[in-house]
């Protein structure tokens, strides 16, 4: 007899040809279709509860969109897979009954063209299916950017550092009319003054010493018809604030050098981390500008008042990093879950998966837990509690070099006061170099 009644309940994907199977986040297979059973002469009953890898391996390394080639009971078959807040569906494709193996192999390598000219073409790549977080202050937001992603107004993003910002830009992007067109994003903290006009508006021949002889588009050309994503705004200067907001009255550009005006159909979301009302009240940032940006605000909720969301991510991480890495971990330790969920991210998203990251780079067995993290203990906040009973208060290679950089740029730039070309020199590095570590590290330079 072939098991409970759910677990033979056909479920109706829309290809169920070959069946599918689910398994929830512990990798433990939870529904197995009929269509399955049949195809590849397995037992359902049996399956149920077993570890997915006991029925089909696949090489992660060569991930294609979620798509692995792999054996099931001696087929050769293409599987997909797909995340779902609880759980993993696994679809079967096409097996090799139908298709010889070199069919197989020329349909993964047209997926992973069609995946590098699509990034080429939008240079944008995650989708609101991408967003990971179901907690109703987050379905709140997804909601509201979905509508107003159709729209062509403009939108500011607002949320701490590491919320994701970037992402929902990038997703508004995904489900609008612009979608074949790119999305541009520019760091407003890694270009210097004098380099703005030229990175924005772009340059004709022969505009300046130095410039490359055969001109430069900007970044608002590049995005023509698209959406340019002005990242950290907040950190322009008040003279690049006045010039992008005559570009977003005029809905014009001249490159420098230029002699001739070039209309711009783009679609501009901006970014910060600050609060740009509480700027334009002590006059750092335009107030006309401020009103150009504030059409639709979508506040991006901070990790710690949506915990709902910690675990699913956790698991989205160790899947993601699984496949990087090549690991199999299934499991978190409850020690790490508790201390997971009592954490508070200050550093948000961003933190949580450098926090994965670190575990999963030395992870040996199928459970990851919290003695694997590294994690620098304070006083005040749960870790210490649960991390000095492990004695955890290691701090990897990784955080020591950075700091040793921060600090060695903080200092060079203020023997040389401001002067990024000098501190460039100092330094030993190139002078971009050092913009890009400036922004790297969040480095408010006077
Ligand atoms: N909901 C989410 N689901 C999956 N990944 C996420 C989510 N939110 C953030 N991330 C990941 O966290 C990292 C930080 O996200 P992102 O760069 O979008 O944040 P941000 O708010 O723009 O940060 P900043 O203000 O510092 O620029 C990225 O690697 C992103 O992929």
């Amino acid at each position: 007899m072939i098991g409970d009644a759910k677990m033979i309940t056909e479920k109706s994907y829309k290809l169920d040809t070959y069946g599918n199977l689910e398994t929830n986040l512990n990798n433990e297979i939870t529904y197995v279709s009929p269509v399955f059973c049949k195809r590849f002469n397995l037992s359902g009953e049996e399956m149920i509860g077993r570890q997915l890898k006991t029925v089909m391996k696949f090489d992660k390394r060569t991930n294609k969109k979620g798509v692995f080639f792999t054996l099931i009971n001696s087929v050769p078959c293409l599987i997909k897979i797909f995340h779902q807040e609880d759980k993993n569906i696994i679809q079967i494709m096409i097996t090799g009954d139908d298709v010889s193996h070199s069919e197989l192999v020329s349909f993964i390598n047209s997926m992973e063209m069609k995946k590098y000219k699509k990034k080429t073409v939008e240079h944008q790549r995650y989708h609101f299916e991408d967003i990971i977080g179901n907690s109703p202050a987050m379905q709140r937001v997804k909601e509201l950017a979905s509508k107003i992603a159709t729209g062509n107004s403009t939108i500011l993003l607002t949320g701490e550092s590491g919320t994701g910002k970037e992402l929902f830009a990038q997703a508004i992007h995904g489900l609008s009319s612009r979608k074949s067109h790119s999305f541009i994003a520019v760091n407003c903290v890694a270009i210097p003054d004098e380099l703005f006009e030229s990175e924005l508006f772009g340059y004709e021949p022969g505009a300046f010493s130095g410039a490359k002889k055969e001109g430069k588009p900007g970044k608002i050309e590049l995005a023509q018809n698209g959406t340019l994503f002005l990242d950290e705004i907040s950190e322009l200067s008040y003279q690049a604030q006045g010039k992008l907001l005559r570009v977003l009255q005029e809905r014009e550009v001249e490159r420098l050098g230029g002699t001739t005006r070039k209309q711009v159909d783009i679609r501009i979301i901006a970014a910060t981390n600050r609060d740009l009302k509480k700027m334009v009240d002590k006059g750092e940032f335009r107030q006309d500008l401020y009103y150009r940006l504030y059409v639709f605000e979508l506040q991006i909720p901070p990790l710690r008042v949506r915990k709902e969301d910690i675990l699913p991510l956790t698991h989205f991480f160790i899947d993601y990093y699984n496949r990087h890495f090549d690991k199999e971990v299934s499991y978190i330790d409850s020690t790490m879950e508790e201390w997971l969920l009592s954490y508070e991210w200050p550093g948000n998203v961003r933190e949580l998966k450098a926090c994965i990251e670190r575990g999963m780079n030395i992870v040996e067995k199928d459970t990851l837990s919290l003695d694997l993290l590294y994690i620098q203990t304070s006083s005040n906040h749960a870790s210490s509690r649960i991390a000095s009973n492990n004695n955890t208060t290691l701090v990897s290679l990784e955080d020591i070099v950075q700091q040793a950089e921060m600090q060695a740029i903080k200092e060079a730039l203020e023997q040389t006061n401001g002067d990024k070309m000098l501190a460039a020199q100092k330094l030993k590095i190139h002078v971009a170099s050092l913009y890009r570590k400036i922004a790297k590290y969040n480095l408010k330079i006077k």
